[in-house]
């Protein structure tokens, strides 16, 4: 079932590491309502960002609606404490670990929302029976690791394909799309399904927040059918 109100969650890849605490501030100062944390380990991805220690001390100061992005391997590991670090909702790599619906099932029992995120090649039928259970499914349309990439076209038959799956079944499940994600092609996204588009790069670089996130609102609402 779709959000009658598309979400924009911001992905703090491509925000000042330096000074996180004033982005998450300069955020809910811009009246957004969602941020995402992708949080990488070096071997699920290249890359290595931050862990639960940063998002719990953050945490303390934030009102956010923390949507927790975990590209790291075995991430059944670390359930506990990104829970115990404030985390609203944690979403794991259908790749990244063996038993999924363990690892979903988990991350509901310790009372936080649960998703499930896939690699562009990655067939939808691999969270098929798990609809049900999920509050998200993330479409990732760019191969998880790097901000500033490019949107995969075929992810938007993958969008659609979703969330016909999601309403035939009668779920309740929320679709998330990220990587490559901007103002041009956000609209579009939302009509073909999506209820919560994660923007980085072309969020961060172009502030003041408040008037981007204006921005996105009207191009997301504009095209919804
Ligand atoms: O999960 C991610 C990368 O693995 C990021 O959330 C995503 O790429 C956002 O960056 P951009 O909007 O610049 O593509
Ligand atoms: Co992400």
């Amino acid at each position: 079932m779709s959000h009658s109100t598309p979400i924009l969650s911001p992905s703090l890849l491509s925000s000042d590491f330096g000074n996180l605490q004033h982005e998450l501030a300069a955020l809910e100062q811009a009246d957004l309502r969602w941020v995402h944390w992708d949080v990488m380990d070096g071997r699920f991805v290249p890359n290595i960002t931050f862990g639960p220690p940063v998002i719990k001390k953050l945490r303390a100061s934030s009102r956010l609606f923390f949507d927790v992005h975990l590209m790291i391997q075995q991430p059944e590991r670390y359930i506990n404490q990104f829970v115990d670090a404030g985390a609203d909702l944690i979403c794991v790599h259908a790749e990244s670990t063996v038993h999924l619906e363990r690892t979903v099932s988990e991350i509901s029992r310790q009372g936080c929302q649960c998703g499930v995120a896939l690699n562009p090649a990655t067939p939808l039928e691999t969270v098929s029976y798990l609809l049900p259970q999920l509050d998200m499914v993330l479409v990732m349309s760019v191969n998880p690791g790097f901000g500033g990439q490019s949107f995969i076209p075929f992810s938007r038959n993958k969008i659609s394909a979703l969330s016909a799956m999601i309403k035939n079944q009668g779920a309740k499940t929320l679709i998330q799309v990220d990587g490559g994600v901007s103002l041009e092609n956000a609209g579009e996204l939302v009509s073909l399904g999506a209820d919560i588009l994660v923007s980085g790069s072309a969020f961060f670089q172009f502030p003041p927040y408040a008037k981007r996130y204006r921005d996105y609102m009207q191009a997301m609402n504009g095209t919804r059918s």
